[in-house]
């Protein structure tokens, strides 16, 4: 029987080289609710280290609400209830003993919107070392101030003013600062959620091309409206349709070739 063939409806399908690279973040029947409403109904997936793996799906279809199980975020929504089994390496990130903090630490995010703080530059990247007692010096900050920066492409335009506000900045730059800001902590895992969706085309390309270098050193999920960025930044793209993952693969592999009528269905734009 091939594949496809064995496959329920709401089974994730999943192509045979899923398992080719180290599995970082790996996902057992998750299933979120809000209240009484269920909007995610039980996900599985590993998701390869130090790759860009995007999620994508229709409005509503829940990519947001399972990228904010990775760090914890849905904790923060009073209602929200996330069952099943999300380990970062061999680690349950829902233990009760887990440091919520630590994990943040490790799993960083950035958001639809560029959000600095009302600070400088400088002190926008300098916040999570500092909370995290990351620098023993002075000295040490400021190393990690600019290496963050060179990381997130934005040193050569930010270097002459690091006192001046991050929000004087323009919405692509900072949303490289926020990325500067997530790198600074030294986290294993940046997730995305929509990064560039307030970003004029250039400010995009240069985010797309910073996502594309940033994948050398940590393991990036992206949820992405576009199915062109995800062609373009990720090795695999998840697909999402209510509240169920549907397949899950090597990038060209879903966009060229899906497995599912669904991926076809949403890919050459019948619905979505
Ligand atoms: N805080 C919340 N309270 C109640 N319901 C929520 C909440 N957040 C999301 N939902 C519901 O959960 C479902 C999944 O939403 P989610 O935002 O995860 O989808 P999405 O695929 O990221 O959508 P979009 O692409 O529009 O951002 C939707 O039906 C949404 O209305």
């Amino acid at each position: 029987m091939s594949a496809v063939q064995a496959v329920t409806p709401f089974e994730t399908i999943r192509t045979p080289d899923a398992a080719s690279r180290p599995v970082k973040i790996h996902t057992v029947a998750v299933k979120v609710t809000y209240g009484q409403k269920e909007a995610l109904h039980g996900v599985s997936i590993d998701i390869p280290e130090k790759a860009v793996t995007a999620f994508i799906g229709p409005s509503g279809c829940g990519k947001s609400t399972f990228l904010r199980c990775i760090n914890r975020m849905n904790d923060t929504i009073a209602g929200a209830r996330v069952e099943g089994t999300i380990k970062l390496d061999d680690q349950n990130i829902y233990d009760p003993d887990l440091d919520v903090v630590e994990l943040r630490a490790r799993v960083g995010m950035v958001f639809q919107k560029p959000n600095p703080f009302p600070k400088s530059i400088f002190d926008n990247v300098a916040y999570g070392p500092r909370i995290h007692g990351l620098a023993r010096s002075k000295a040490d900050l400021e190393e990690i101030v600019v290496t963050s920066l060179q990381k997130a492409s934005l040193f050569n335009e930010v270097k002459d003013r690091l006192n001046e506000p991050g929000t004087g900045l323009s919405g692509g730059q900072q949303q490289r600062l926020c990325i500067a800001r997530a790198i600074a902590v030294s986290p294993e895992v940046i997730l995305m959620d929509e990064p560039c969706s307030a970003l004029d085309p250039i400010a995009t390309a240069k985010v797309e091309e910073l996502i594309d270098e940033l994948r050398a050193n940590f393991t990036i999920v992206i949820v992405t409206h576009s199915m062109q960025q995800a062609a373009r930044v990720s090795q695999r793209t998840a697909f999402f349709h209510l509240g169920h993952l549907i397949e899950e693969g090597p990038t060209d592999h879903v966009f060229t070739n899906p497995l599912e009528q669904r991926t076809q269905d949403y890919i050459t734009g019948r619905f979505g």
